[in-house]
This record gives C-alpha cells, sequence and structure tokens, in this order.
C-alpha cells in the first residue's frame, strides 16, 4: 500500500453498522448502551459520533474495535463481519498514557509495526515519515514523559496512521487538551487528513469540535443511545467558527440533543444543517 496515502473510492460505504444494539451485563443487572443504531462510514469520510455523557458512543467505538460485542444487529468492515480487533482498525484514546513510557517516539511509532509482522527496517522507515509528518522529527529519540500533552496526542496519531488502518478510531483524542492546544490539533488534523485522506471515526461530545473534525455527524440521544439525526457539516473548519452559519449549525445540534426537538422527534431524520 502506498505510504503516503490512503485510497479512497468515494460514494462507497466502507463500514456499516446495522440496528446495532448492545447491552452491558453485570450481574442481574443489565444496562441498554445503545438500541437500534444504524449509519454508514464511507472511505476518507470525516465522521463524528456525538451526543452527551452517556449516550453510548465509546461503547460504539469499542465495539467497531471489536473490543465488545453487539448483541443485535451486525457491523461489517469492507463487507467482512466484524468479530474481534483486527490491524484494519486503530484506536487512538484519550489517555495518552497509552504511550509506553520506556520506548522512544520512535520506538512508541514502530512497536505495533513490529508487532503486526512489518520487518525493521520498513518500520523505521514508516515511522519515521509519519513522525515527520505530525511535525515530531527532532524529537524521534525522545521519551514520552518529556513531551506535552499536544506532542504526546501526535505521537498517538502518528503511530495510528503508520499502521495505515482502513478506518482510524479517534475516541475523544483531544478531550484532556487545554483550549488553545486541542484547537491547533484539531487543525493538524485536518491538514493530515487532507494529504493523506484516511477514514476516521471521530466521538466527541463538544459540538465545535465536531462540525470542525467532521464531514458528516452521527447524533446520538442518551439512555439507551440511539440515532437521532445525521448532518453534513464538510462546509464548516477552524476559519469558519464562529460564523454565523457555523452558529447556527451549533444551535441546530443543540436544540436536536437537548432542546424541544430533542423529544419532538422520535424517529432518526437526516438534517442538512
Ligand atoms: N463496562 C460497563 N459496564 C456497565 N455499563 C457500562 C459500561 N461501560 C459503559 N456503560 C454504560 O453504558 C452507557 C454508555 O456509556 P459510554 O461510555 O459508551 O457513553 P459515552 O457516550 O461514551 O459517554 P462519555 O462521553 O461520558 O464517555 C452508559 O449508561 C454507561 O454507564
Amino acid at each position: 500500500m502506498d505510504m503516503h496515502r490512503f485510497p479512497i473510492a468515494p460514494g462507497e460505504a466502507l463500514l456499516r453498522a446495522d440496528a446495532i444494539t448492545l447491552d452491558y451485563r453485570s450481574g442481574a443487572a443489565t444496562v441498554r448502551a445503545l438500541e437500534n443504531v444504524s449509519f454508514e462510514v464511507h472511505r476518507g469520510d470525516r465522521l463524528v459520533l456525538l451526543g452527551p455523557s452517556g449516550c453510548g458512543k465509546s461503547t460504539l467505538l469499542k465495539a467497531i474495535a471489536g473490543f465488545i460485542k453487539p448483541c443485535a444487529g451486525s457491523l461489517t468492515l469492507d463487507g467482512q463481519p466484524i468479530v474481534g480487533p483486527g490491524p484494519d482498525r486503530f484506536v487512538v484514546f484519550q489517555e495518552f498514557d497509552q504511550l509506553p513510557p520506556w520506548k522512544s517516539v520512535l520506538g512508541n511509532v514502530m512497536f505495533p509495526l513490529l508487532a503486526g509482522g512489518v520487518s525493521r527496517a520498513e518500520a523505521r522507515t514508516r515511522a519515521l515519515h509519519w513522525i515527520n509528518k505530525v511535525g515530531l522529527s527532532p524529537f524521534a529519540d525522545a521519551f514520552p514523559h518529556t513531551l506535552s500533552g499536544g506532542m504526546k496526542a501526535r505521537v498517538a496519531i502518528a503511530r495510528a496512521l503508520a499502521m495505515q488502518p482502513a478506518i482510524l478510531l479517534m475516541d475523544e483524542p483531544f478531550a484532556a487538551l487545554d483550549a488553545l492546544t486541542r484547537r491547533s490539533m484539531q487543525e493538524e488534523l485536518q491538514t493530515l487528513w487532507e494529504e493523506a485522506r484516511f477514514t476516521m471515526l471521530f466521538v466527541t461530545h463538544s459540538i465545535e469540535e465536531a462540525l470542525v473534525v467532521g464531514n458528516r455527524i452521527v447524533l446520538l440521544s442518551p439512555h439507551p443511545g440511539r440515532l437521532r439525526a445525521q448532518l453534513n457539516s464538510h462546509q464548516f473548519d477552524l476559519g469558519s467558527a464562529g460564523s454565523a452559519p457555523f452558529q447556527a449549525a451549533s444551535q441546530r445540534i443543540h436544540r436536536l440533543l437537548f432542546g424541544d426537538d430533542a423529544l419532538a422527534v422520535q424517529a432518526p431524520e437526516a438534517v442538512h444543517a
């Protein structure tokens, strides 16, 4: 596969979630985290799962990663059922302590490649390529504890992209960062996407972040998590944040999640902001 670009066949669904229902069971208690959730991710999409705390965003991402199994419905990637974790999906979490502290930046980025059977020489070349892409070449030999939160986020992104997954799964990756760093990470992610056009599923509970990062947004309502609406948001980026259309879209989403609209509409609807 080309190291620099992820292949895209526009319009073709890469990931399908079809009528996903997922219960957590502990002892006699059952918590329904997701109910009848369906959506598609197309190649090259930056699809955002957005909703309030407890709506099942992380649960859905973990099911797509193959860590947990839905009790009903189907998840397919490239037409194949998802039955467990695989190298075609890579998760970036919020906790950047996911970087082993005894490995340098280069070692951290090479690690999953080596574990996946890539030769040392190839792993090093690929790792250095993506470390350079996220602007960390001068820090290739640095250890995680010497890096800022933003730099650790960039290492995590480089590590994920070096694996060339079919879909990059990001679970609130910037939530622990200060506002300025978070903003610059959103911008860097956008720049990386413009260069490499990878497919991404991004979880957040920030409406603004969803509008900036995503080209499409899937809204979930909580308890249990249900599909609330789907919106197109490709027209927005950091440059348009704060503009009148951006504010209007943001308010519309807020009403769908928390306002009267949230109560009025029972069935999922397609909404174009
Ligand atoms: N391991 C678990 N055992 C039991 N219930 C769980 C477990 N993990 C999550 N839940 C419940 O499932 C529901 C969805 O949780 P989930 O973490 O997926 O939501 P979320 O939208 O990602 O929330 P947040 O934004 O706060 O992380 C919640 O009611 C939560 O309490």
